[in-house]
């Protein structure tokens, strides 16, 4: 089961932003195939902008320190995300949308959540005793405690190390999720461990994901439907995409490079 089946983008004759983007003003309808959706291509292709229009058109939580809403680097993309019409086979009621830069940003809210929660105990400790103190302490505690079960101490790990955790606290069953270059903080290790991770909740949980991505372990995930964004959007093989060319390409044979760079 997977639940955003097609949608279908705004036309303008407008050369704004985001009409400008030659890949998206090229696209009428796009259709999900399967649970795991992939975008890849060049730098500048469209692949983040088409990802967050949708994100702000399925009013998904980003995972960071301010919301979609109030972002006012997504401006140009708000009233192209009011124009996409969207086609649910199911309407999932769970999913969000992660940036690689909103890590620091969700480090940053859950390390102002902690202060909260200690100002709260020394708060009560001011005003209470006794076991009316002992409840109180006891219940915040536990939301501390909470908080680092899901998510270790985030302040102690690296970009790589808490990046996984994050995703592996917030990534529920039967959610939508959008991401965004994950592969920013990854090594190829855990590359192939968010590749796991993603691998089974689609296949087992009925989760549906749709990722921008350079990465090609993340472009090779099982049935996943891939779209080369360039001059046109195009349903590709991961075997014919350029990532996957030009590094094989380059790892069969590095000095054919290194002579014309
Ligand atoms: N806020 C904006 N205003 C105007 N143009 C923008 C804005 N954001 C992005 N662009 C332009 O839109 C195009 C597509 O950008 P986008 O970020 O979607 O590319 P991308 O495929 O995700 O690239 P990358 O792989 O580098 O992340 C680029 O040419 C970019 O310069």
């Amino acid at each position: 089961m997977y639940f955003l089946q097609q949608i279908h983008l705004p036309r303008s004759r407008s050369s704004q932003f985001p009409f400008s983007v030659k890949s998206l003003a090229e696209l009428e309808t796009m259709t999900f195939e399967s649970p795991v959706t992939v975008f890849v291509g060049e730098n500048g292709s469209g692949k983040s902008t088409l990802l967050k229009a949708l994100a702000i058109k399925l009013n998904l939580p980003a995972i960071g320190s301010i919301d979609l809403e109030s972002d006012d680097t997504l401006d140009g993309v708000k009233s192209y995300a009011e124009g996409i019409i969207t086609k649910w086979k199911n309407k999932a009621y769970r999913g969000f949308f992660f940036r690689a830069e909103d890590y620091f940003g969700f480090v940053k809210r859950l390390r102002n959540l902690d202060d909260e929660l200690k100002g709260d105990i020394v708060d009560f400790e001011k005003r209470l005793s006794g076991s009316g103190l002992k409840l109180a302490v006891g219940a915040v505690q536990g939301q501390k405690d909470a908080l680092i079960r899901k998510y270790g101490n985030l302040t102690e790990v690296s970009h790589g190390e808490g990046f996984l955790k994050v995703l592996e606290g917030r990534l529920q069953a039967e959610g939508i999720y959008l991401i965004d270059e994950p592969e920013a903080a990854l090594s190829p290790q855990r590359q192939l461990a968010l590749f796991s991770l993603i691998k089974n909740l689609a296949e087992n949980h009925s989760c549906q994901f749709i990722i921008a991505t350079h990465s090609p372990i993340l472009m090779t995930l099982p049935n996943a439907t891939i779209f080369q964004f360039g001059d046109s959007i195009q349903k590709v093989n991961y075997e014919e995409t350029e990532h996957f060319t030009i590094l094989k390409n380059f790892l069969n044979n590095p000095e054919a490079f290194l002579r014309h760079l």
